[in-house]
């Protein structure tokens, strides 16, 4: 049985890149030449800011990892309480996918960030969750170079959450979401499985990617509100 724990910074992170984002804005007027938006402005490596907004963004990251190793530790408790005996921990994979890390690609230090993308290096494990009533994987990197050595995250959304909450009713995520136990309410409505893609397709076009441990089907499914 494998246990998916999906948490990130919760709003730390993007607090804290709102406040340097808001930095980058106030120094347009010295940047050489027009900026096509102030939505691109930017900060260099020879600005304190530049160091600063990274420890930032590194504790944001950590800090979000420490709040899913927490989660973790309480999920597995209650798992063993349910068995009425301890869940024996065979295995843990962390894929964080939304932020920030220094490696090299094509021969170039970089600092590179993958939003809505896992690192998957040849051999690091993965994680690429379906939504909550379709399969998730668990998968191994192959180190492609041209993809940056990344993966998707997940399947993603084919609709956004209004579109969805405007074409789908609570009795079609009750019919989407039989024989799996999961949080019958209407808040819900636009976490249908059909308004992600096809986890299966994602997964043939990430072939080149990564490769497939395990396809996993969901027994229960928990959403925080
Ligand atoms: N196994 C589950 N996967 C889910 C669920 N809800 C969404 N998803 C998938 O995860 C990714 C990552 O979420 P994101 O909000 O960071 O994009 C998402 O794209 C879906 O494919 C779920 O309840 N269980
Ligand atoms: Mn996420």
């Amino acid at each position: 049985m494998w246990v998916f724990l999906h948490s990130g910074s919760r709003g730390v992170g993007n607090r804290i890149a709102r406040h340097f984002i808001d930095k980058a804005k106030q120094r347009i007027p010295a940047r050489p030449g027009a900026l096509p938006h102030r939505d691109l402005a930017y900060l260099t490596d020879d600005d304190a800011a530049f160091h600063d907004y990274l420890a930032h963004l590194h504790w944001a990251q950590e800090f979000a990892r420490l709040n899913r190793e927490v989660m973790k530790d309480r999920v597995i408790d209650q798992l063993g309480r349910f068995m009425g005996e301890d869940a024996e921990r065979v295995e843990e994979v962390n894929a964080h996918h939304n932020y920030t890390a220094r490696e090299e690609h094509l021969g170039r230090q970089v600092l590179i960030s993958r939003k809505g993308a896992i690192d998957a290096h040849a051999g690091v494990p993965g994680l690429i969750p379906g939504s909550m009533g379709t399969a998730s994987y668990v998968v191994t990197g192959k180190g492609n170079a041209m993809a940056l050595h990344s993966a998707p995250h997940g399947a993603g959304r084919a609709y956004s959450r209004t579109r969805a909450r405007k074409t789908f009713t609570q009795d079609d995520l009750r019919a989407r979401m039989r024989g799996i136990e999961y949080r019958d309410l209407p808040d819900f409505v636009d976490e249908i499985p059909d308004a992600y893609k096809d986890i299966d397709v994602v997964m043939a076009d990430a072939a080149d990617l990564v490769s497939v441990r395990h396809v996993l089907h969901q027994i229960v499914n928990v959403k925080g509100q």
